[in-house]
């Protein structure tokens, strides 16, 4: 039988010395594995490609962490000094995507930066000071850490009763990894809560579009997923939406 077909988004990056569409294996790999589907890399080149030509042969779209930042502008903070790198072809791609996917009333899952893509989509904003603010949790390891140690930084969350993640988890609250320098600001319009860290910063959300489930969330559920039911989950919960499934199959304890 011919599965679903998952669109997962390049990244603009270098290899060697030339620009190239990438996107880390553990994404493409987890979606495959744990979400049951084929895929898709589909290239960040809004000027060679509308997105319009492409979500028609897609059944669901994954949108990657990624090390770059938004564009602030598209939150409509003009600010010259902000952190960087910034990926603004990508930023133009996924926005398109995530408007025509949702136009055709078909998934759109996101992890960290694709978290931040959607609810920006949905008009929200992003903070920027989430490694730095006192009055907040660490949202990431500290800078002298190594690239597996920065997966090891973790913290809890509190799932909201009867969401999606918390009836699928089976579970009040989640241990997750952290790795982002900025978060939600302000909640894009629909979008509804399914996840929040201690310091009440939302960490996951979900919404339905034209029929279409949303979800998203900050933390990195392809890093080593083998390890962690709960990630695994996440995955199935985007191959039950590519099938037009309920997301929830409501067993108790699933994930203990
Ligand atoms: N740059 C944004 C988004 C964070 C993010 O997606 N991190 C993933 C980095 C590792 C990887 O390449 O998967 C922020 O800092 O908030």
């Amino acid at each position: 039988m011919t599965r679903p077909v998952a669109g997962i988004i390049c990244c603009t990056r270098t290899v060697g010395i030339e620009p190239a569409q990438a996107v880390m294996s553990r994404y493409v790999e987890a979606t495959m594995a744990h979400a049951d589907v084929a895929a898709l890399l589909v290239p960040s080149l809004p000027g060679r490609m509308r997105a319009a030509e492409v979500v028609g042969r897609l059944d669901g779209l994954m949108l990657t962490g990624s090390p770059s930042n938004l564009d602030p502008a598209l939150y409509g903070e003009e600010i010259g000094d902000a952190p960087g790198p910034f990926d603004t072809a990508r930023d133009g791609m996924t926005a398109d995507l995530i408007k025509a996917m949702l136009d055709l009333g078909k998934p759109v899952f996101g992890i960290c930066r694709g978290f931040q893509e959607i609810n920006v989509a949905f008009g929200g904003t992003l903070r920027r000071d989430m490694a730095a603010n006192p009055d907040l949790i660490a949202h990431h390891a500290p800078d002298d850490v190594d690239f597996n140690g920065m997966f090891d930084h973790t913290h809890e969350v509190a799932l909201t009763p009867g969401g999606v993640l918390a009836r699928a988890f089976g579970a009040e609250a989640a241990v997750v990894n952290s790795v982002h320098y900025q978060g939600v600001d302000r909640l894009g319009e629909g979008l509804a809560v399914e996840a929040r860290a201690p310091d009440g910063v939302v960490e996951a959300f979900s919404a339905t579009v034209n029929g279409a489930p949303v979800l998203a969330v900050q933390w990195h559920p392809e890093w080593k997923p083998a390890q962690n039911r709960q990630s695994q989950i996440f995955f199935e919960i985007f191959g039950r939406a590519l099938r037009g499934a309920p997301l929830v199959v409501d067993t108790p304890g699933a994930s203990r």
